[in-house]
């Protein structure tokens, strides 16, 4: 950009910003950066990229600096390039939209630290907001600040933005001791299959909500003449459905047992926060919880969500996939146990640094180092369990480990409807996959990756797979509209970038 030009867009974005009646320093927090960033950046002092551009045009609602609005975001991959250096595990997607909803249950400020700015917390944020909830980053935009109001406005709720995530059912928890009526928008997220809520209704009913559905929208009642007075059992192991079944017994003037619950790192966080805000949990780590529920809970506490396994995997399955050497620090390695033995069967020259806790206290993290290695197909089929088992969302990740190994592996993603259909647009890139039914699909390995320009498939794991063997080929491929990525990785192009990548965002103006 020329100087001229900065100073043009410096101009736009200081009227719109006056426009709307804020400081300079207003704009620096919903932006998360500094006073003297807006200050340069209106002055035509500071590179700024359409990203940038984007998020201001975002912040201040303002026709003028949208540009970069105008259409979906795309990645242009250069592949072929190895990788090299270090990257860190972000805090985890799953954890921090927990916590967001957990946050209802306080009447206190909640600050959460390092939380990932990705598009599920942006979408989580902006429901939050629109009933009233104050949020924002602090500390440079490395921190969020959460302050529910006395009462909320849940008929202002933005449905739209609820619409477009599945945590906001985490919302029925902690708003059945609220309200005795309220609403919700049908929870959407990426197009896996059915997802239903009964899951969480087995658990949720127990404390006297009934929903009844239509038009889009979850009508609740709440009767709080009924309590869980018998352990609640839970039909699946599920991760929110547990979270849910957490949150309502958290303000439950009482003691709930919760069997067959998740033990997953996202609940465990949950419950650690739970324990800062003065309840009690016994079990955490197993899979029944004792939850020592406190009617009303008033404090103003400090939570750091603990890394992502999943985004750990990613980056493991970067190094893989593009034959690199690459340290992955910050690694939750108790939650990549399965993962690192079918890796280390397989063959991969792998070192693991000497453990120390996640900023929680309790989570353990180790920084993980994978070298190039000549990968053979592990023998028995990969599937994922509920944790302990191979990680759910982690089973994508293997599909492209797999196809870079020699010979047949069986992935059975046996959880959900669509996912596993997602992983034969791999094959557009020279994979060689074959869909057997649904659920498993034959790699065959090794491959010579090429490049395509193709649609981001509609889930957020195959999309990532899809990204990461672009990578991994020769030449300039094209992902098209990769919001879904956006939704649970915070910068990954950037990120990626920063150990050797090429890739590239645009969109359509
Ligand atoms: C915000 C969040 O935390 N999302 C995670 C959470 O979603 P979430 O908890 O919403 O997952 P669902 O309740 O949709 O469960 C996922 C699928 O697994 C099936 N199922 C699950 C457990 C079980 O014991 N038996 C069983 O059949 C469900 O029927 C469903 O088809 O857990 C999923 C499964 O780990 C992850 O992919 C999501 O990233
Ligand atoms: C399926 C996933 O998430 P969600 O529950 O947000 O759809 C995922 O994280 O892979």
């Amino acid at each position: 950009m020329t100087d001229d030009y900065l100073a043009r867009i410096g101009q736009l974005i200081r009227d719109a910003r006056q426009h709307r009646g804020w400081t300079q320093l207003q704009l620096a927090d919903a932006l998360g950066t500094s006073q003297s960033a807006v200050n340069r950046i209106e002055r035509g002092n500071q590179n700024i990229s359409l990203e940038m551009i984007a998020r201001i045009g975002e912040a201040l609602d303002s026709e003028i600096v949208s540009l970069g609005y105008a259409g979906p975001m795309h990645l242009r991959v250069v592949g072929g390039r190895r990788l090299s250096g270090s990257i860190d595990v972000k805090t985890s997607k799953n954890a921090c939209v927990a916590l967001l909803c957990a946050s209802l249950l306080n009447s206190g400020r909640t600050v959460l630290r390092r939380v990932a700015r990705i598009e599920e917390v942006f979408r989580i944020l902006e429901v939050l907001n629109s009933i009233g909830v104050r949020t924002r980053w602090i500390n440079g935009g490395a921190d969020l600040e959460i302050q529910p109001p006395a009462q909320l406005d849940l008929n202002g709720m933005d449905a739209d933005a609820a619409r477009r995530t599945r945590s906001i059912i985490m919302f029925l928890g902690p708003l059945l001791h609220r309200e005795t009526h309220f609403k919700l928008p049908y929870a959407g997220g990426c197009d896996l299959g059915t997802r239903t809520i009964e899951p969480h209704m087995t658990a949720l009913r127990r404390f006297g909500l009934e929903i009844t559905a239509t038009e889009g929208m979850y009508h609740a009642t709440v009767n709080r003449q009924i309590n869980p007075e018998r352990p609640i059992v839970l039909t699946e192991r599920g991760d929110t459905a547990t979270e849910n079944a957490v949150l309502a017994a958290a303000r439950r003037d009482g003691v709930t047992v919760i069997r067959n619950a998740s033990s997953n790192y996202m609940v465990q966080d949950l419950c650690f926060f739970l324990e800062e805000l003065g309840v009690r949990v016994e079990g955490v780590g197993t899979t029944t919880l004792t939850v020592h529920g406190v009617p009303d809970i008033d404090r103003d506490v400090d939570y750091s969500p603990s890394e992502d396994p999943v985004e750990a995997m990613s980056l493991i399955a970067a190094a893989v996939i593009t034959e690199s050497e690459l340290t992955i620090r910050r690694v939750p390695v108790e939650f990549l146990e399965v993962e690192l033995a079918v890796l280390e069967g397989m063959g991969l020259n792998h070192d693991l640094s000497a453990e120390y806790p996640a900023d929680n206290g309790r989570t353990r993290l180790a920084d993980l180092t994978v070298r190039p290695s000549k990968l053979e197909a592990p023998i028995d089929k990969i599937h994922p369990m509920p944790f302990p088992g191979l990680n759910i969302d982690n089973v994508p990740f293997f599909a492209a480990i797999a196809a870079s190994a020699h010979g047949s592996t069986l992935i059975h993603d046996w959880v959900y409807d669509n996912r596993a259909i997602y992983l034969t647009d791999l094959n557009r890139l020279g994979g060689r996959l074959q869909l057997l039914d649904p659920h498993r699909v034959l790699v065959e390995g090794t491959t010579r990756w090429r490049a395509a320009e193709m649609m981001c498939p509609p889930a957020l794991r195959p999309a990532v797979v899809v990204l990461l063997a672009m990578m991994a080929a020769e030449g300039t491929s094209v992902l098209r509209n990769v919001y879904v990525i956006n939704r649970g990785y915070e910068d990954l192009a950037e990120r990626l970038n920063s150990v050797g990548a090429q890739i590239e965002t645009f969109r359509d103006i």
